[in-house]
């Protein structure tokens, strides 16, 4: 979009400030935007000299404001870059940055970082703090946390308001009882969640770290992967009870079991995410808007309105809020950081298709059912869905990362759910009466008719 500033040289390996002079070497370790990773090779001599330009003039840029405050304004990603219209998207159809266009300042395991949101300097931030090399610094205790959850020796967890939420490395070793307790309805919901479903942090930390690649020692001080952390073990298939198409379990998986990293585009709750709803629409390109024309058409929606109903929903309906409960976001889970939301369209993968285990939510029959249409959906079946996998946030070497977990042992066949929270769905109602207006299922929205 528009407000993306066109830095053609600008390197998250580079900008290295004097603070962290220090950790020079250990810096070069971050990974690649993907633009790099297409440009290494080719134009890698040719870019160094721009790249140290670029980067000292990027880091005059972050000194100016040395902490984000919740609320700043930041950039607005671009709706521009999407070349699909779902959350998961197909090899091949992911954004891939043009030489004029670097919105995306990190990748990790799939999440991109645009500009704006300071995640690389957290990073470096992190990395300078560190009294040893990464290469030491084992990955489960030392380089990953969990926000809010500190572990008291092995019996137990406590919340904790003040663990060292920006730095990692809070591991068994290093953490103590929980100081400053939450009171259970201030508490985030993975923090009621590790205690509910008894998950256990250093696991999920272990699990983790070996999805990224960080297993034996001589392993520990490798970049973090820039591609997606995707599901195994899973299939998308029709959802029996309305909510259009789901993803499935096709192997058994455990409890703590890391499943993926959700992958996505970040963007700031508030000023980003409305941004790109409201406006996104007109940033496509012409024949991406015509991909969502050609979906409802024939349905009641005039084509002027399509970029406001249809848009709307389609991008709500891909929205995450990360790490989930905007409410708890703004409360100080990364302290100095805007809460974080995550749009998975056009930038996601597997992971979109994971439904809300709630039925009769007048969702996937349309508005247009109404209050008759959800008691019939109610009354379906006596199975009660449950959640049974829930996005965690884990800091890893300081960069936030959206970390879907098993909350139990999931059977093959079983239908994989994560709660989307009530905010979601109360953003959502208005849109879904809009769509049910027109006669426009969303199911035709998000694939079209069928
Ligand atoms: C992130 S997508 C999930 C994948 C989606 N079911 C599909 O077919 O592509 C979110 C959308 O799925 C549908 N959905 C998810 N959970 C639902 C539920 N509990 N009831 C009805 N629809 C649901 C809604 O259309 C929602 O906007």
């Amino acid at each position: 979009m528009e407000r993306f500033k066109v830095e053609p040289g600008a390197d998250p390996t580079g900008g290295v400030g004097s603070t962290a002079a220090a950790r020079a070497s250990e810096l070069r370790q971050l990974p690649p935007t993907s633009r790099q990773q297409q440009q290494q090779g080719q134009q890698g001599q040719q870019q160094q000299g721009q790249q140290g330009q670029q980067g000292q003039q990027h880091q005059g840029q972050q000194q100016q404001g040395p902490h984000l405050l919740p609320n700043a304004p930041v950039e607005v990603p671009a709706a521009a870059t999407i070349r699909h219209l779902h959350g998961c998207v197909p090899r091949g159809q992911q954004f891939q940055p043009s030489q004029q266009q670097q919105p995306i300042e990190l990748q990790v395991a799939g999440v991109k970082f645009p500009h704006g949101l300071g995640i690389r300097k957290r990073m470096e931030e992190w990395l300078a703090k560190q009294e040893q090399p990464l290469r030491n610094l084992m990955p489960a205790c030392d380089q990953l946390s969990i926000p809010l959850i500190v572990e008291d020796g092995g019996a137990g967890l406590a919340a904790s308001a003040n663990s060292a939420v920006g730095s990692g490395g809070a591991g068994p070793s290093s953490s103590g009882v929980g100081s400053a307790a939450l009171p259970a309805h201030h508490q985030p919901p993975w923090v009621s969640a590790f205690r509910d479903h008894h998950l256990n942090p250093l696991l999920i930390r272990l699990n983790l770290s070996a999805k990224l690649g960080l297993t034996e020692q001589t392993r520990w001080g490798v970049p973090l992967p820039s591609e997606p952390v995707e599901p195994v073990g899973v299939e998308v298939r029709q959802d029996s009870r309305g909510r259009g198409w789901g993803l499935f379990a096709t192997q058994a998986m455990k409890a703590n079991t890391v499943i993926c990293v959700m992958g996505g585009l970040a963007m700031a709750q508030q000023p980003d995410g409305v941004a790109f709803i409201k406006r996104g629409f007109g940033s496509l390109s012409k024949a991406v808007q015509q991909q969502l024309q050609e979906r409802v058409s024939g349905g009641s929606v005039p084509p002027g309105m399509v970029g406001q109903v249809c848009w709307s929903f389609l991008a709500g309906s891909f929205r995450m809020a990360f790490p989930a409960g905007h409410e708890h976001g703004r409360a100080g889970c990364y302290p100095g950081l805007v809460p974080l939301e995550l749009q998975m369209l056009g930038h996601g993968g597997l992971a979109a298709y994971i439904n809300d285990p709630r039925v009769g939510a007048g969702c996937c029959r349309g508005a247009a059912a109404g209050e008759q249409g959800q008691q019939q959906q109610l009354g379906d079946d006596d199975v009660v869905d449950t959640a049974n996998c829930l996005v965690v946030p884990v800091m890893v070497r300081g960069v936030p990362l959206p970390v879907l977990v098993a909350l139990r042992n999931i059977a093959a066949g079983e239908q994989l759910f994560r709660e989307y929270g009530n905010d979601w769905w109360s953003s959502q109602k208005e849109w879904l009466e809009a769509l049910g207006h027109y006669d426009i299922s969303p199911d035709t929205v998000l694939h079209g008719r069928r």
